[in-house]
């Protein structure tokens, strides 16, 4: 297991039928390490034809006339279509937005989404709901083992301790986003687009990510290499380390690893011991793909909302908390002593980036600070 890929940072590529407490411990030793962990997939989580169908219905909808997607556009509750250029996830360095477009699909509640849906998703409706679901089942299975791997105090809920506080009946804001991002014209000029995802780090618990064959672009910064004086100094390129589609030893599997990153939540959560790395999308060099459509989907892992986010009954997190306290850094950075909420966390980040805007003096619309 853990098979190690040498060109993208040394991210393991990880099988989650592995013996339960193997693969618990490497998924945490991969976290802390790297922040992004690859997951074998043959199929057994999410059937491939269900990611290769979702695939194709993301194709169709963006290919679909803007008057289709106009009416779904995003709004506060961050759900809808994010339209090109609308969002900037690096407001310090970015000149344009980022050059792709999104769809957020929120939760569905007994199998029906609570936001207006365009045409070609409507037929399929059920089937978006099933996917989401799948993707909470993976979500909540890693989740499972890094309680395991952590050790978490089984008289205080054990390997249940992170699985139980993202599931219930109160709303969670779980995100499946599907993403495009179009092949730059011929006659672009360069110096007007920079970049299809900007640097950032994603707000959650975890996310899972779906690539395609064929379609690089995500890069991170391995979290050994950031600059702990200048962490928001996201142009050292020389640390950018592309993350390929299909890492070594998964060429002939049937589809590509799923990606499972850390979010900044879940790193507050465990005193940083699990990093949530910054990450971001580039356009092909011009010599391999010059001019390819680019599709990805993410599915943005939250804990309920009313949960309170006190210390994770772990002594490696603990320990973690007393070697630096990167945890009590951010904890004083959000202004926050007391433990929060899941949703005062989530809303810190979010004002921490109207903060980023507005000290930029820009005035720019809402759906710019969609979270990522
Ligand atoms: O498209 C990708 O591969 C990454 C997308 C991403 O990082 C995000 O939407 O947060
Ligand atoms: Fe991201």
């Amino acid at each position: 297991m853990g098979s190690i890929n040498g060109n993208a940072g040394l991210i393991p590529v990880i099988d989650l039928s592995g013996p339960e407490h193997d693969v618990a411990k490497e998924l945490v030793d991969a976290a802390a390490t790297y922040g992004f962990i690859y997951i074998k997939n043959l199929g057994k989580d999410i059937p491939i034809e269900a990611i290769d169908s979702i695939f194709d219905l993301s194709k169709r909808f963006f290919s679909s006339p803007i008057e289709e997607k106009q009416p779904c556009k995003i709004s506060e509750n961050n759900r809808g279509w994010v339209g090109m250029h609308a969002e900037t996830l690096d407001t310090k360095n970015q000149k344009k937005g980022d050059f792709k477009e999104a769809m957020n699909l929120g939760e569905f509640i007994n199998g029906y989404a609570q936001q207006p849906l365009p045409p070609v998703f409507a037929p399929r409706e059920a089937e978006l709901d099933r996917f989401q679901k799948y993707c909470q089942s993976l979500m909540l299975k890693i989740l499972t083992l890094f309680a395991i791997g952590l050790e978490v105090d089984p008289a205080l809920g054990g390997s249940d301790w992170f699985s139980s506080r993202h599931q219930g009946t109160d709303p969670s804001s779980c995100t499946l986003r599907l993403l495009h991002y179009p092949p730059l014209p011929p006659d672009t000029n360069l110096d007007s687009v920079d970049i299809r995802a900007g640097a950032h780090s994603d707000y959650g618990s975890i996310t899972l990510l779906f690539q395609r064959p064929g379609q690089p672009g995500l890069e991170i910064i391995p979290p050994s290499t950031m600059d702990p004086s200048a962490p928001k100094n996201y142009t050292n390129t020389a640390s950018w380390t592309p993350v390929p589609v299909f890492p070594p030893g998964t060429e002939s599997d049937p589809s590509p690893p799923i990606l499972v990153n850390i979010g900044d939540l879940l790193s507050y959560w465990t005193n940083n011991l699990l990093k949530s790395t910054v990450h971001r999308v580039i356009f092909p060099s011009s010599t391999s793909s010059p001019s390819s459509d680019r599709y990805s989907i993410a599915y943005f892992g939250h804990p309920i909302g009313s949960t309170i986010l006190e210390p994770v009954p772990s002594e490696r997190v603990k320990e973690a908390g007393r070697n630096g306290g990167e945890g009590a850094s951010l904890r004083a950075a959000t202004g926050v002593e007391e433990a929060m909420t899941a949703d005062e966390h989530l809303m810190s980040r979010l004002k921490a980036t109207y903060l980023g805007l507005y000290r930029d003096g820009e005035d720019k619309p809402k759906e710019e600070i969609a979270a990522a």
